[in-house]
Formats: structure tokens, sequence, C-alpha cells
């Protein structure tokens, strides 16, 4: 195996008579920070017991050291949690991982390329804070992990090889293969944070989908129809579903929803978790503008529909005008309540986006008042660059009323001035204060 560039190689000790190690892996890497720290891992090589497998990493960190925060050896050890390990075929015992500088690294830093000194010998750790590799880079991968990885590799490939002669045997292969899914689904959950990222994101989605098969016979036998009485049987159903996320809401300010009669509720939009804090918070004859294209969604689309969710076209600023006007004689004519996402897209910078103009529009038109609800920030368990949803709270604040009676067209920007800066500030103060995340071991 050729190492290309300076950079990194580590080994995988197999320690036992493991007949070959067969092992490739190729990957680009973004770890918890923002940049990509720009690894490129590429190796394809086979090795008998106890040779080490080397796996050159090719880097360009040395160019950008001082803007990261993270060692590069931690990012390494992510890339060993969540890439590497799938592609090692054969094994019967796991093997630690360890690092070792290799000689084109040495002579590169000997001609006085920037590489630190802890990270180009980790093993002899000077104590210096500042290089020194971080403590949880030494954690490896469990053993009964690799082992579970390996059984279920290998029954794989007996399935494979078997089931063209015998049938018997075959079938009982293929009964451990699934016997072998669900710990070692388990134990993916247990050590990789991508995957908790992936299987959560789907599980929310599949399973929004299948409450919405239950929500829609129910929402028919209530109301017979498109009706904003549906959204009690919504909220209820979907109540539940912060538990299994992990997630836990803190309300505050619930005096100021008890408002009679209508009014616009208005707050900030970052995923389409934030469904979860407003079934949290929805009161009763409330319903939502949405963008059109959530009609499509399937069986959640359909609930959406029943549960009197008004769904404009985000693109036709004139369509949208006229839906929204409707609304507004809606709202006075049933006594409904509308919940809009006045930055009209989800956002998750850190901040909000300014304000379109419709939410502001409507409680005009409809002289109802506004209520302003802020989400804190997601961003301390959820990260969709990096890949992280842990399990965290979510402050909600429920601000006091913005009246509108009396305002015409003319007030709209000075109202949406006065709303934007109210929960700005609101959105700044509880993303303070919301904990840290709370979330699985491996982050
Ligand atoms: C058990 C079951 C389980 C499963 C079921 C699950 C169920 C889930 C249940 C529930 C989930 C619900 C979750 C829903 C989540 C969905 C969220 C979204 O989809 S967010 C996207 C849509 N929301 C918006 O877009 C905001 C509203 N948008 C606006 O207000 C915009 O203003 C809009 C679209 C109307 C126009 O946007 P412009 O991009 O053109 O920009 P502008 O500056 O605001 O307006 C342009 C001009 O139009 C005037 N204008 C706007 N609205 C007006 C109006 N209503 N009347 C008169 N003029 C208006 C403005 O004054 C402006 O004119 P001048 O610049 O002032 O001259
Ligand atoms: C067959 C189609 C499959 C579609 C699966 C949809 C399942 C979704 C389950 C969660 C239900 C929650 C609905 C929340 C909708 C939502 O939050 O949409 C995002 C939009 O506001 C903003 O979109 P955008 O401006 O495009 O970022």
């Amino acid at each position: 195996m050729m190492v290309q560039e300076p950079g990194w190689e580590f080994g995988l000790d197999t320690g036992v008579s493991t007949p070959t190690l067969a092992m490739s892996a190729t990957g680009s890497l973004v770890t918890t920070g923002s940049q990509d720290l720009g690894f490129n891992v590429s190796s394809e090589t086979r090795c008998s017991r106890q040779d080490r497998v080397p796996v050159s990493v090719l880097g360009h960190w040395g160019s950008n050291r001082g803007q990261r925060d993270e060692h590069p050896l931690l990012a390494l050890q992510h890339l060993y949690q969540h890439h590497l390990v799938w592609s090692i075929q054969g094994w019967t015992r796991p093997a630690p991982l360890s690092f070792q500088r290799n000689q084109q690294c040495e002579a590169q830093q000997m001609r006085g390329t920037s590489i630190p000194a802890a990270a180009a010998a980790p093993q002899h750790d000077d104590g210096d804070d500042d290089d020194a590799i971080p403590a949880t880079f030494s954690r490896d991968v469990p053993r009964w992990f690799l082992c579970l990885l390996a059984h279920f590799l290998s029954a794989t490939n007996t399935t494979t090889t078997t089931s063209s002669t015998t049938t018997g045997t075959s079938s009982s292969t293929r009964m451990d293969v699934l016997w072998t899914i669900p710990p070692l689904l388990l134990l993916l959950l247990w050590s990789s944070s991508t995957f908790v990222f992936y299987f959560k994101k789907c599980f929310y989605v599949a399973w929004m989908m299948c409450l919405a098969v239950l929500a829609i016979p129910l929402c028919l036998l209530k109301s017979g129809g498109r009706d904003v009485e549906n959204m009690r049987v919504i909220r209820s159903l979907v109540r539940h579903v912060k538990h299994l996320l992990g997630l836990r809401f803190e309300v505050s300010g619930w005096e100021h929803l008890q408002t009679k009669g209508p009014y616009v509720i208005i707050s900030n939009h970052q995923s389409s978790l934030d469904v979860l804090g407003l079934m949290e918070v929805l009161p009763d004859r409330c319903t939502m503008i949405a963008k059109k294209e959530l009609i499509y969604a399937g069986t959640v689309g359909i609930t959406c529909w029943l549960g009197g969710i008004v769904f404009i076209n985000r693109k036709k600023t004139s369509d949208a005008k006229s839906v929204m006007a409707e609304a507004a004689k809606t709202m006075l004519d049933d006594q409904i309540r509308l919940w809009v996402f006045p930055e009209g897209t989800r956002n998750q910078r850190g901040d909000l986006l300014p304000f379109k103009k419709g939410a502001f529009h409507l409680a005009v038109a409809a002289q109802a008042p506004i209520i302003p609800i802020v989400f804190s920030s997601y961003s301390n368990f959820y990260l969709r660059k990096e890949k992280q949803f842990n399990s965290g709270t979510i402050r909600l604040k429920i601000l006091p009323k913005i009246d509108t009676k009396g305002m015409t067209t003319e007030d709209v920007a000075s109202l949406l001035d006065k709303s934007f800066n109210l929960m700005r500030s609101a959105f700044l103060e509880v993303s303070d204060s919301v904990p840290q995340s709370n979330g699985t071991r491996c982050h």
C-alpha cells in the first residue's frame, strides 16, 4: 500500500489468526464544526494476521491550522466510527485502532510543513492542552459491536454461498441474519451519531405518515370532512411523538393564549420538527397557513387538508394574497385562529429571517391581534449539516398579544417591524438559556 501524501497512517491490529482482512474505505468527512476538515481516506488492501493495514489519510488540515476547533485526530475518530467500520469484512475478532506517524509525514515535517507536534506523535503526549489528543480519541469501537458486525457479515456470506445448494441450511442462516438485525440496529444507534440522525429523521417521517393513516378516518368520523375541529384529533395524535425523539418542551407565557376570539399566531420556523412544538401549544379552533406542496405529502397532506390548513402558492404572490384575504374573512365568519410562519420558509441559521408581509396583512384585515410564539434554537440538539440529532429541550415562549384594532394597510410595515424586533430579542434570549444537548454518548 502506497502512502501518497503527508498525513496519517492508521492501523488495525487483528491479533488473531484471521485468514484475510480486506478493507477499503473512501470518503470525505464533515465533523461537528462548521467546516469540512478535508480528509480523504482511501485504501484497499489485503493482509494476514497481526499485519497493520495502512490507510493513508490525505489531508490539507495543516494548511488551515489555527482556523479550526477540532483536533484532526478527533475527526479521524469520527471517520472510524461512522464510515470505516462498514467496510471491514471477514473479521472474527475486533481490533483496536492505533495510529502511527508515516514516514512521509515525518519527512514533510522535517521540511517545515506545519503539522501539530502532538498530532504527529500521538503516543507521546506532552500534556500541552492545545495539541493534546482529545480524551475521547482513545475510545475504541466496542469489541462486541464489531463481533456482531462480523457475525452479521459472515452470516450474509454464508447465506449467499449456501442458498444455491441446500435450501434447509439457507433458510436457517437467513433466520440467523434476521436475528442479527435488531441488535445490530441497537448497536448502531448506540455507536454512531450519524446513524442516529438518519434513523430519527426517517422514523419521524414514517411515524407521522402512519399517524396520519389513523388520523384520516378519525377526522372523517369527527367532522365528516375538512374542518378546523379536526385539529383536536391531530393534536392528540401527535403529542406523544416528542417522547419518541427524546425531545422536551418548556412552555412559558400560557396566559397570553387565553385571548378570546380569532387571532393570528406568528412563530419562527426551523424545521418540520416545529409541528411538535406547535401541537404542544395549539389552541382550539386554530389551523395553519402552509405551502401548497404540503398537500402532496401523502397521508400527511390529506390530514393537513382535513385539518383545514390553508394552502398558499408562495411563487405566485397574487394568488397567495387572494387566498389570505379569503382566510381573513373565514377567520371572522367561523371564529378561527391562524398560525403563520412569517419567515415564509425553514431557517436554522441561528437568527430570524426577515418577515414576509402576509401575516400582518391578514391580522389587519381581520382586525385580530397577533400572538408571537418563539421556539428556541434547535442548534443545541439538531444540526442538519453535521448530522446530529440528539435529545434536547426546546423552549417555547408565548409573547403578549399585539393589538391591531384600528390599523390599516399603512400600518403593516411598522407592525411587522415591531413584531420582528420583539421576536428576535425573545429568540436570542430563549436560545441563550436553553440547556445543552443531553443526547447520545458519542458526540
Ligand atoms: C396525526 C397526524 C400526523 C401527521 C399530520 C401532521 C399534521 C401536521 C399539522 C400541522 C402541520 C402544519 C405545519 C405547517 C408548516 C408549514 C410551514 C410552511 O409551509 S411555511 C411556508 C408558507 N408560509 C408562508 O409563506 C408565510 C406566509 N407568506 C406570506 O405571508 C407572504 O407574504 C406571501 C406568500 C403572501 C407573499 O410573499 P412574497 O415573497 O411575495 O413577499 P412579501 O414582501 O411578503 O409580499 C409582496 C407584496 O405583497 C403584499 N402582500 C402580501 N400579502 C398580502 C396580503 N395578504 N394582502 C395584501 N397585500 C399583501 C406585500 O405588502 C408586498 O407588497 P409591498 O412590498 O408592501 O408593496
Ligand atoms: C409521499 C411524500 C412523503 C412526504 C413525507 C412528509 C412527511 C412529513 C412528516 C412531518 C409532517 C410535518 C409537516 C411539516 C411541514 C413543514 O415543516 O414543511 C416545511 C415547510 O414549511 C417549509 O419548507 P421550505 O420552505 O421548502 O423549507
